[in-house]
């Protein structure tokens, strides 16, 4: 049932994504239609996220069901950077049109100050709701609001006052009344439930599903999920015929009782589950036969009387509780928020066992995308979290600092010093004897700042050899920078043909940035392959060439280096195992400028240096 159903996940790494189930299993959730919330103009068809990855999950509300609207704005313009070169020829991994499509900033913090571009504070993932309302300029409008939905007020988590008793169409209904109320559940937000706030999970159940559950386990104040203990009682008098789920329940009960383990574990349709969610998301909905959620030693907590958020817990509700007790025990306000933690899960995962049945899993392991493999938007450095960038929106930056009057060569410059910063400190060392140095130049703006590295180590007597991917078409920068390092008087170059055999002390991959489409052709697919091959310590430009920035991916055809100086920020895609050690260097750009960007990006603190290492 819950294929087809949209969820928001929060994932170890911080980041928050819509995706529409289609598999989901003791070890995964397979996810189509995923959306990251920080880089929605790169929607990926489809994501394994490991069970162990995932840190919360939601389930959306029916009118969340649809991956939110592409962007269709027009890509940005060509600059002149773009016109350096022809597109490769047609190719079938070409990125689709998507990725090409108006990049945005959504922002990264609500404490980010975007005019002195300082680092912010790390912050935790942000719930939902509370992203949607930070960020007006989102593609994900808000869902209806959840009975509990939170409220920011005045820099307070604020949570309306609801009064459930009024009723229509024969069930509860939840209605707003006008002055928000500062509650317990301003804390603990019940559609987005965090998994390190409850118990241990028991072992041998399937620990995705343990994040459903929590999502589902809603126990706010008049809950609807409590509304219909009822129904569980008519269930219960049924008592249908044991399933095969709840055999292997009863099964282990048993073992546990002989093994003195107390604990038991529970039965529970997760189905009903789901839909419950749904009803508590939309009003008018019915209610569902959802009274199996149980509550271990719930704990009566006595609130004001006046309280308009009071629930009495009914016998009704008593039968959603794992231990039962006598009616005079909760007939009184019973705090549903503070017993959150007690509610039972496991029955949810029993029922999931039974629907899929473990032994006939595949083995998913080859499918399943690591997690650190996933784009993120947030690094670090010196311990402060700095913003990363996709390949669309550093082509923003690229394009906003071209239609400047800030000269590109300067940018370029700026860029190839920084970079050099890092050569002397840690590539070449006075104890080298003549080191040898190749700088493998692209046709675009990363190879021009390859050539000014290039000029840079020439003009302090570095033994330099350039090689170009492709000669230049056009009057551009790479037309100048090649002209300026050709003025100086150790300048060489050559040929792809011609280059060193013998390992080099030092590889400058400066071929492809952001500019990637597809999978690298000849003559520049050559050169990486020297370069993989040659030994040579490499050190990447922006980017290692031919690997997709947003996402990471790689190929045979991917540069491998040892380390990657990005420019301006890291790209979304980057991580130690594609990028070797990272750094992010400043380009000089004008802050004003990035600040068209929007107050969405936090930029590293570089005090007197130019160039900073970077961690994940
Ligand atoms: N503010 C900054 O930080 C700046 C960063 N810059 C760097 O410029 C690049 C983006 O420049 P662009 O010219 O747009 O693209 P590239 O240099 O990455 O290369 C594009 C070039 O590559 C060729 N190409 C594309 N795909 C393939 C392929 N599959 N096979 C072979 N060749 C391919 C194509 O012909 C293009 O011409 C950015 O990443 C930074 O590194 C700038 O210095 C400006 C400021
Ligand atoms: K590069």
């Amino acid at each position: 049932m819950y294929e087809g159903t949209r969820v928001k996940l929060i994932v170890r790494n911080g980041r928050t994504l819509e995706g529409t189930i289609f598999f989901v299993d003791a070890q995964q959730i397979k996810l189509k239609q995923v959306v990251f919330h920080d880089t929605p103009q790169t929607p990926i068809s489809e994501l394994v996220v490991k069970s162990a990855d995932l840190k919360d999950l939601q389930v959306l509300p029916p009118e969340k069901q649809t991956l939110p609207a592409a962007v269709t704005s027009a890509k940005p313009p060509p600059t002149k950077a773009w016109a350096s070169g022809p597109p490769p020829a047609a190719d079938p991994s070409a990125i689709p049109a998507a990725s090409a499509s108006q990049p945005s900033f959504p922002p990264l913090a609500a404490n980010h100050n975007a005019q002195s571009h300082m680092a912010p504070v790390n912050h935790m993932p942000s719930p939902p709701v509370q992203m949607h309302q930070r960020n007006p300029g989102s593609q994900f409008p808000p869902p209806p609001p959840p009975s509990s939905m939170l409220m920011q007020q005045g820099g307070l988590l604020m949570s309306p006052s609801v009064d459930h008793r009024h009723v229509h169409n024969g069930h509860a209904q939840p209605v707003q009344t006008s002055s928000p109320q500062l509650s317990k559940a301003a804390f603990i937000d019940p559609a987005i439930v965090s998994m390190s706030s409850l118990p241990p999970i028991p072992s041998g159940l399937p620990v995705p599903l343990q994040s459903i559950l929590l999502a589902s386990n809603v126990p706010v104040p008049s809950s609807p999920v409590i509304h219909n203990a009822p129904n569980l009682e008519r269930q219960q008098e049924m008592n249908p015929p044991a399933t095969p789920t709840e055999k292997k329940v009863k099964e282990r009960n048993g073992e546990k009782e002989k093994n003195g383990d107390k604990s038991k574990i529970n039965y529970f349709n997760m189905n009903d589950v789901l839909d419950s969610i749904t009803s508590t998301y939309v009003p008018n909905t019915r209610h569902l036969d959802v009274g199996e959620i149980q509550i271990r030693n719930p704990s009566p907590v006595k609130r004001p009387a006046n309280s308009v958020n009071v629930k009495k817990v009914s016998k009704q509700d008593q039968s959603t509780f794992s231990e039962p007790a006598e009616a005079e025990e909760y007939n009184e306000d019973f705090d549903f928020v503070g017993n959150n933690a007690k509610f039972n899960k496991d029955k949810v995962f029993s029922q999931m066992l039974s629907e899929h049945n473990l032994s006939d899993v595949p083995d998913a392991e080859n499918a399943v995308v690591p997690i650190e493999s996933i784009p993120k938007t947030q690094f670090y450095v010196d311990g402060k979290v700095i913003s990363a960038v996709t390949s669309d929106q550093m082509k923003l930056i690229c394009h906003l600092s071209a239609q400047s009057t800030f000269s590109q060569n300067i940018i370029i410059e700026n860029a190839a010093r920084s970079i050099c910063e890092l050569i002397w400190r840690e590539y070449i060392t006075p104890d080298m004897t003549n080191p040898r140095v190749v700088v493998l130049v692209g046709v675009g703006q990363n190879g021009c700042v390859g050539l000014a590295v290039a000029r840079q180590l020439a003009n302090r007597n570095v033994n330099v050899i350039i090689t170009r991917s492709r000669a230049y078409q056009l009057p551009n920068e790479s037309v100048e920078q090649r002209k300026y390092y050709l003025e100086c008087k150790n300048a060489k170059e050559a040929q792809i043909g011609s280059l060193p055999v013998e390992k080099v002390d030092l590889i400058i991959d400066a071929l492809i940035g952001c500019g990637l489409r597809g999978t690298p052709l000849a003559p520049t697919s050559t050169l990486i392959q020297w370069a993989n091959a040659n030994g040579g310590t490499i050190l990447s430009v922006d980017v290692p060439s031919g690997m997709e920035a947003t996402t990471g991916a790689v190929t045979d055809l991917t540069v491998k280096p040892h380390a990657t100086v990005a420019l301006t920020l890291p790209k979304t895609g980057m991580n130690e195992e594609n990028s070797g050690v990272m750094y992010v260097c400043d380009v000089g750009l004008p802050n004003g400028l990035l600040s068209g960007l929007g107050d969405g990006l936090a930029f590293p603190l570089y005090g007197s240096s130019y160039i900073k290492r970077v961690t994940c």
